[in-house]
């Protein structure tokens, strides 16, 4: 999501499926990959944790850095801000003749429907002034991402591509992608609202979130510090989100690229998953058959072995990536932390090696404080992480099944945590609609 980030690549639909010249140079692993030993009992669930704690890539993700946040976090925007998880109203319809591209959400819970509307480049410069550096509010791989109000109120984030991106990705099948997308709709994950088309402007229009990435927030720029009820929360809100896109119709659909900084957080702590600008659709679920891509394409530190070996592509990918997530929420610390000693600098060997000589509680956050809750779920969720992190994918668990076991933990960690959590039930106020309860 951030700058910060080694992204490999962006969407590049002349390769889907087919093996063609990789028009970047494609992530490679420099060390080799053991095979995971099963994680069903406590021991052989060590063995696994040594398994994979000698099986890392050594590579680098540089710092992040802080978007411009000035004039956009202004009393103008805050005063028309739209709801974190229903976007907007109004209904207005427009009409243009640049070619912007629409989904028709037949359960959409949204009350309007930004993505069904047609937007103009006039409004897009009226929202952003023109593009204004003031309206600046980060700056990825695709380009840059403003913040804007568009005529009927609705606050949105407008990610203006660069012109070597859409030069070479943005073609036909990007748009039919863009198309399926546009109709994806869950509380979890970020609306896509438009693509419009307009001389040599491509621009995205997604649901603009408040509260920043979830990078941020490990990091503490926010100035709070999320506590483990908040994390456990987060964690299952993302699953769901996976959940939701690996079991979409019958055209499962694949992220590609889910890490700590493309998870954003609405004011009240839930957590939407952001940037589908990798995602793609899976192969056709009862042929069994998957993916081969000649280029791979992820973040440095959240890339799975095998798809990084084989350029076979799977939704257990994605379980993979969401297996480094969960160390991150755990131990605070970025998958690859490149000042530390070396056995600390892959952060998922060093947790995964802790966990494996019984030593899971030393890997917690430091500024999370150690109580009975948190060690019982530090310990779980690190075996969690484990499964997922598995090197072959046949041993890592569903999305799915990654959410139930979430469930289990969140609600073995509220008993024991008891009436010492006060905390939580201000904030479990807004979780309790969709969750499993
Ligand atoms: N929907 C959004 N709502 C609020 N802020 C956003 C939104 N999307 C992006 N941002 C902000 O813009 C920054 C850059 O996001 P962007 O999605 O462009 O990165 P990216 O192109 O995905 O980067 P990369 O390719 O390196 O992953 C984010 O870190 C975030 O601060």
């Amino acid at each position: 999501m951030t700058s910060s980030d080694s992204s490999y690549g962006r969407r590049n639909p002349s390769s889907r499926s087919r093996r063609n010249t990789p028009d970047r140079i494609p992530y490679s692993p420099s060390s080799a990959y053991s095979e995971a030993s099963s994680v069903r009992s406590r021991s052989s669930v060590a063995d696994a944790a040594r398994s994979i704690a000698g099986a890392f890539v050594a590579c680098f993700t540089p710092p992040e850095t802080k978007s411009s946040r000035s004039f956009v976090d202004s009393e103008e925007f805050k005063a028309h801000s739209v709801k974190s998880d229903a976007s907007g109203a109004g209904s207005e319809r427009r009409r243009s003749s640049n070619r912007g591209i629409y989904a028709n959400p037949n359960n959409s819970t949204h009350e309007r429907e930004p993505a069904s509307e047609n937007f103009t480049i006039e409004e897009i410069y009226k929202a952003t002034r023109n593009f204004s550096p003031s309206f600046k509010i980060g700056q990825g791989g695709f380009g840059t991402v403003y913040k804007g109000r568009l005529a009927d109120g609705t606050i949105v984030a407008i990610k203006r591509a660069k012109k070597s991106v859409y030069d070479k990705h943005l073609g036909v099948e990007f748009q039919s992608e863009i198309r399926t997308l546009a109709q994806v709709e869950h509380l979890n994950l970020v609306k896509f609202y438009g693509f419009l088309e307009h001389e040599d402007e491509r621009i995205v229009l997604v649901e603009y979130v408040p509260n920043g990435t979830l990078r941020a927030h490990l990091d503490c720029q926010h100035g709070n510090i999320l506590d483990l009820a908040a994390r456990l929360d987060i964690a299952i809100d993302v699953a769901h989100a996976i959940t939701y896109l690996h079991m979409y119709t019958d055209h499962p659909i694949i992220h590609r690229d889910i890490k700590s900084s493309n998870i954003l957080l609405t004011e009240n702590l839930r957590a939407k998953v952001a940037d589908f600008g990798f995602a793609r659709l899976a192969a056709d679920s009862d042929s069994g058959a998957t993916h081969v891509s000649t280029q791979v394409k992820g973040t440095a530190g959240y890339l799975d072995p095998e798809y990084l070996r084989t350029y076979q592509l799977t939704e257990k990918s994605d379980v993979y990536s969401f297996g480094v997530l969960l160390v991150e929420l755990v131990t605070g610390r970025r998958p690859i932390e490149a000042k530390r000693e070396l056995k600390e600098r892959i952060t998922t060997k060093w947790a995964m090696k802790k966990f494996a000589d019984g030593d899971a509680l030393s890997t917690l956050d430091p500024r999370l404080e150690r109580s009975a809750g948190n060690n019982l779920a530090i310990e779980k969720l690190l075996e969690l992480a484990l499964q997922c992190l598995a090197p072959r994918r046949q041993s890592r668990p569903s999305m799915r099944r990654c959410a139930e076991i979430l469930w289990g933990i969140r609600k073995d960690y509220r008993e024991l945590s008891g009436t010492d959590f006060r905390s939580f039930s201000t904030r479990s106020q807004r979780s309790t609609t969709t969750r499993e309860e």
